[in-house]
């Protein structure tokens, strides 16, 4: 594969003003997919995304029968039938976690074996207690590393009943196990086995999800769900912008001292990355201490912010993001010290950012890593708006969420060239 030039970022002298159109949500659109393809009929989704995790969870479920057709940029043609047929090779699912752990409980209505793999990141992402949830309703499942690839043994049917769910290390196995329950032979009864659940908000989408394609499912209690058999039902759906990529805009609005218009207002947001919006608008006085832990994709774009507070972050509730696509707290640690040693450090599971208002204006040569995540390459980016010679590698792993992104960025006046010099990275 041919290597993908590093981008360096100018920072732009004046504040960022301007229009900026966000990617449909990656995790709503996902939901999306998979229920349109569950129920029976054609269902037309509009305001998608279309991105590296949203090709991957249309590519498998076309492999299991499903007809899918994309008339435009952002939407999708899903004709479901109410079955799932066996994939005729391995599903390769990237490092989208939605798709792997969301097809993993679905693959239960498939009358065969399926394989569900992705790449070396996510073989490392724990998916041992979905599978342990799935046992528990009879579904054969089995991961020999406890990570993917996973081997479900489908027979066209889900059982009802109990089912409790460790949920400590990813919301997206009780979603995984709601959405499949839509369509189980019974009612299923989901609760959580622990204390809390990280990324509530994440549920909150799915039910909403669940109910918009017909789903009769309840909250009985805040660790308790209960689904009754239904038939999904096909059904059009508008797919709200990503409030993980509005997180980026917003920042580098109050980075740079600018106005983005993003086309909606913070609080029309149904997904937990808006809660992000509140530290935003506070900068450069953040609080002290900002709990991730419902809001964690927006995280890394907090803690690059961060950085330029007038006071210290402490992050806490954020263990989560060591299993993400990369281990995101060791990551935007290291990579902040790249920009200037000392300027983060981890505290057990929790990351404090110094902050140091007079980084900006700075040159800081740095060529940031981004360990194939998405989320550190956006966030880094932000860093490159204010510190003059921040490089981002391998730019191109923006396209799991927001392909587009770059041209946003360029399409506000911010200046990004090609940097084709042999990486060698300034001592930390
Ligand atoms: O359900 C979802 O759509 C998601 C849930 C969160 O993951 P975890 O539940 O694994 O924390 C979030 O980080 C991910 O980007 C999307
Ligand atoms: C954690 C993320 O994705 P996923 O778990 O869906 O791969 C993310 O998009 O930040």
């Amino acid at each position: 594969m041919a290597a993908v030039p590093a981008l360096r970022i100018t920072p732009p002298t004046q504040p960022l003003r301007g229009a900026v159109e966000l990617p449909g949500s990656k995790s709503i659109t996902n939901r999306a997919l998979l229920l349109a393809a569950l129920a029976d009929g054609t269902s037309h989704l509009t305001g998608a995304l279309k991105s590296d995790d949203t090709r991957h969870m249309a590519t498998a479920l076309r492999q299991m029968g499903v007809e899918i057709d994309e008339p435009t940029a952002t939407s999708f043609v899903v004709r479901g039938n109410g079955s799932l047929a066996v994939p005729p090779a391995p599903l390769f699912l990237g490092n989208a976690g939605t798709a792997v752990r969301f097809l993993t409980a679905v693959a239960a209505y498939v009358p065969g074996p399926v394989v569900l793999d992705g790449d070396r990141h996510m073989q490392k992402r724990p998916i041992a207690p979905l599978l342990d949830a799935l046992g528990a309703l009879g579904v054969d499942a089995s991961a020999p590393t406890g990570c993917p690839p996973v081997t479900v043994r489908g027979t066209s049917h889900l059982a009802g009943g109990k089912v409790t769910i460790d949920a400590g290390l990813s919301s997206q196995y009780v979603s995984a196990i709601l959405m499949a329950a839509g369509k189980a032979d019974a009612p299923v009864a989901v609760s959580l086995r622990g204390t809390g659940l990280d990324a509530r908000g994440y549920v909150d989408l799915t039910v909403a999800a669940m109910r918009a394609f017909g789903a009769s499912v309840e909250q009985e209690g805040p660790m308790s769900w209960r689904v009754q058999p239904a038939r999904y039902t096909a059904t059009d759906f508008r797919i709200e912008p990503d409030a993980s990529a509005a997180t980026y805009v917003w920042a580098a609005a109050a980075l740079t001292g600018g106005e983005i218009d993003i086309g909606l207002a913070p609080d029309a947001f149904t997904q937990p990355d808006a809660k992000a919006f509140a530290e935003i608008v506070r900068f450069p006085e953040m609080s002290a201490e900002i709990n991730g832990s419902q809001m964690q994709d927006a995280i890394p774009t907090l803690a690059v912010l961060a950085a330029f507070n007038i006071t210290p972050v402490r992050f806490t509730g954020i263990r989560n993001l060591r299993v993400k696509e990369c281990d995101r707290i060791s990551a935007v640690c290291t990579e902040l010290c790249r920009i200037r040693p000392g300027l983060a450090r981890e505290d057990g599971d929790d990351l404090i950012v110094t902050g140091d208002p007079a980084l900006a204006g700075q040159t800081l040569p740095t060529r940031i890593e981004t360990y194939a995540d998405h989320r550190i390459a956006m966030s880094f980016a932000l860093a490159g708006l204010r510190i003059g010679g921040i490089t981002i590698l391998d730019p191109a792993c923006v396209g799991k969420t927001w392909p587009g992104y770059w041209d946003a960025l360029k399409s506000l006046g911010v200046i990004l060239s090609e940097d084709t010099t042999p990486s060698g990275h300034r001592t930390v």
